[in-house]
C-alpha cells in the first residue's frame, strides 16, 4: 500500500479520503532535517504553509510522486526541483477563496473601528469610548491590487458596502473590471486615490516590496493598507517607519516576510496596526474544502489517474486531458518510435499537428511526444511533468507547426527527429476514437498498428527480398505477426514494417543488413 505523509494540520475529511488508498502518517511540526530524513519512505506528501519543501527534501524523496498543498500558494515548495524529478505538485486554487476574502474584509472593518484594541480595553476593565472613534468605509475608495479570485470577491462585497472601487491588475481586462464595478487604473493612481488598499497578488520577483517607502509616500495620510496575500510584498521596515511617523493611518497584516513573525517592531505599534498569524484560510469551511480537494488529487495520482489542479503540468486540466488523451497516446507512441529510429542523440524534434488536430492545444501533445522520445533513455523517470525540462536540459530543440489543410485523416500527427545519427520522420493518426495507426515512415506511406516488437527496413523494392527476411527471422525462431511494405514507386526505395511475436535476438540485425538490397534496418520496442 502507498504511504502518505501529512506534515501540517489537515482536516479529517482529507485524511479519510487518503486512507482509502494509502497508509497515512500525520507528523506535524517537523524540522526540515527531520522531514528530509523520513521522506524516502513516502509516495505522497500533503502540506499547508507550515512545511517548507526544499530541494534537499525533494531529492531525498526517492519514492515521491506527488506533493499536495492544501491551499493556494505553492511558494513554500521548490516546484522547479519537483518538476525536474517528475513529481506532480497540486494545490486547491479555490478552496479558501471566500475565507481569505472575508478575512481581508474583516481586517478592513476591524482596522477602521479599532476592534482588537477596543476589545482588549474592555477585557482589561476599562470603559473607554473616546479612544476608539473610527472611520466608515461607506463611500470611501478601496484600491484592490490583484483582481483574481480573492480580489474579485472582495470587490463584490465592498461594492455592496457602498465603497468606490479601483483596481490594479495588468493581466485583467477592462471588461472584467467593469463587471466587478472597478475602475482599472495604474498602480500610482491607486496609491494616490485610495483610502483603503488591499493586496491580493502572488509573491513574485515583480511584486516583492511592491509596497516600499516610495509607494507609501504616494499614499494619502488617512490611507490604511491590508495584506492577506503574501509576506514580503510589503517592505515591513518601510511600513513601520511610515506608521510611526503618521504618514499613513493604519495597516492590517496576516502574512509576513518571515513566518512565524519574530521580533518585529510592528508589534510595538498600537491601534493603527492589526496583526493576525496567517489566518486567511483558517475557517472550518475552507479547511474542509482544501483538504478534500487536495486529498482527492493525491488519491487519484496514487491510482495512476491525472490530477485536476497540477501546478507543474501546464495546460493539462481535466477537460483538456479528457479530449486530448487519445492524441497524447498517439504522440507518445510516435515520439518513442521516431526516437528509436533516429537512435543516438536527438537534437531537434519537429511536431506537426495536422487536420483537426491543428486547431487543438499543442502543449499536451508536444509534452507527450517528448515523453515518448525520451522514454528509451530515461525509462520511467520521464513523465508529463518533467518531459519538457528533460528535453531542454538535453538541448533538444522543439519546433511546433500546424497544417489544418492535411486531410488524409480527421487529425494526424507528424514528427521529425534530427539527431547525431541522421533524420527520421513518422506520421500517425487515430482510427475511430483511439486506435493508433502508423501512416507514414520516412515519407513512405504505410498503415500499421504499433506493436511491442517491430522491425523496420529501408530497402530496394525487388523480387525475393521479403522472402529472404522472412526466412532469416524464421532461422532465428522469430514469428512474424504482420508485415507491410510502403513504397512510392515500383522497384524504387521502400520500407518494410514487421510486427513480431518475439523480441529480436542479438546479432540478427547485422544479418538483416547484410541481405542484398537492404539499406538499413531498425528494431523498435514500443
Ligand atoms: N492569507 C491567506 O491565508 C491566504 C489564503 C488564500 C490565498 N492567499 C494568497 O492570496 C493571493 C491571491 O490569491 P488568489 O486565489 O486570488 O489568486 P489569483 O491567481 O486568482 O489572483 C491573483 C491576481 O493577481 C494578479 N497579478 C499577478 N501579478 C500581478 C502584479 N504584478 N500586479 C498586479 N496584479 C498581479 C493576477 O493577474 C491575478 O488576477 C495569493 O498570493 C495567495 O497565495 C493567502
Ligand atoms: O496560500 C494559501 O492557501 C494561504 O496562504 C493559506 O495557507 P494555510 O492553508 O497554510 O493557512
Amino acid at each position: 500500500m502507498a504511504k502518505v505523509l501529512v506534515s501540517d494540520p489537515i482536516d479529517q475529511a482529507g485524511i479519510d479520503i487518503l486512507s482509502q488508498v494509502a497508509t497515512v502518517d500525520i507528523k506535524t511540526g517537523l524540522s526540515s532535517e527531520e522531514l528530509a530524513q523520513i521522506i524516502p519512505e513516502y509516495d505522497a506528501l500533503m502540506i499547508r504553509s507550515g512545511s517548507r519543501v526544499t530541494q534537499e527534501i525533494i531529492e531525498a524523496g526517492t519514492q515521491l510522486k506527488i506533493i499536495g498543498r492544501a491551499g493556494v500558494g505553492v511558494d513554500n515548495v521548490d516546484v522547479n526541483a519537483a518538476t525536474r524529478k517528475g513529481i506532480v505538485v497540486v494545490n486547491s486554487p479555490e478552496g479558501n477563496t471566500i475565507a481569505a476574502a472575508e478575512h481581508a474584509l474583516a481586517m478592513m472593518l476591524a482596522l477602521s473601528r479599532y476592534i482588537p484594541d477596543a476589545n482588549a480595553s474592555v477585557k482589561s476593565g476599562n470603559w473607554d469610548r473616546k479612544s476608539f472613534i473610527g472611520a466608515e468605509v461607506y463611500k470611501k475608495t478601496l484600491g484592490i491590487v490583484g483582481l483574481g479570485k480573492i480580489g474579485s470577491h472582495v470587490a463584490t462585497a465592498a461594492k455592496a458596502m457602498g465603497m468606490k472601487l479601483l483596481a490594479y491588475d495588468p493581466f485583467i481586462s477592462t471588461e472584467r473590471a467593469d463587471q466587478l464595478g472597478c475602475r482599472l487604473v495604474e498602480m500610482d493612481v491607486l496609491l494616490q486615490e485610495s483610502d483603503y488598499i488591499t493586496l491580493h497578488i502572488p509573491k513574485t520577483s515583480e511584486t516583492t516590496h511592491l509596497i516600499n517607502a516610495d509607494a507609501i509616500a504616494k499614499m494619502k495620510p488617512n490611507a490604511r493598507i491590508i495584506n492577506c496575500s503574501r509576506g514580503g510584498i510589503i517592505d515591513e521596515m518601510a511600513l513601520y517607519n511610515a506608521l510611526k511617523e503618521g504618514k499613513i493611518a493604519g495597516a492590517a497584516l496576516d502574512v509576513y516576510e518571515t513566518e512565524p513573525l519574530g521580533d518585529s517592531p510592528l508589534k510595538s505599534l498600537e491601534k493603527q496596526v492589526i496583526l493576525t498569524p496567517h489566518l486567511g484560510a483558517s475557517t472550518t469551511e475552507a479547511q474542509v474544502n482544501v483538504a478534500i480537494d487536495v486529498a482527492e488529487q493525491i488519491r487519484d495520482v496514487l491510482l495512476g489517474l491525472p490530477a485536476r489542479s497540477a501546478v507543474n503540468i501546464p495546460g493539462l486540466g481535466p477537460d483538456v486531458l479528457e479530449e486530448l488523451r487519445p492524441y497524447m497516446q498517439l504522440a507518445e507512441t510516435l515520439g518513442n518510435l521516431v526516437g528509436q529510429l533516429a537512435g543516438g542523440r536527438v537534437e531537434q524534434l519537429v511536431v506537426k499537428l495536422q487536420g483537426e488536430l491543428a486547431t487543438n492545444k499543442s502543449q499536451p501533445i508536444v509534452v507527450a511526444a517528448l515523453k515518448g522520445l525520451l522514454s528509451q533513455a530515461l525509462r520511467e523517470r520521464v513523465n508529463y511533468v518533467n518531459a519538457s525540462i528533460e528535453a531542454k536540459e538535453r538541448g533538444i530543440r522543439v519546433i511546433e507547426t500546424r497544417d489544418a489543410a492535411v486531410r488524409d485523416y480527421a487529425g494526424s500527427l507528424h514528427l521529425e527527429a534530427k539527431g547525431s545519427l541522421g533524420e527520421h520522420s513518422v506520421t500517425g493518426a487515430l482510427l475511430g476514437d483511439s486506435e493508433i495507426r502508423i501512416t507514414d515512415i520516412d515519407e513512405f506511406p504505410v498503415n500499421v498498428p504499433p506493436s511491442q516488437n517491430m522491425l523496420f527496413t529501408l530497402h530496394r523494392d525487388m523480387p525475393g527480398i521479403i522472402g529472404k527476411i522472412g526466412s532469416l527471422l524464421g532461422s532465428f525462431n522469430v514469428n512474424i505477426a504482420s508485415m507491410q511494405v510502403g513504397r512510392k514507386i515500383v522497384r524504387g526505395d521502400a520500407v518494410m514494417v514487421l510486427s513480431l511475436d518475439d523480441p529480436l535476438p542479438d546479432g540478427i540485425l547485422d544479418e538483416i543488413t547484410k541481405v542484398s538490397g537492404i539499406r538499413d534496418a531498425y528494431t523498435v520496442t514500443l
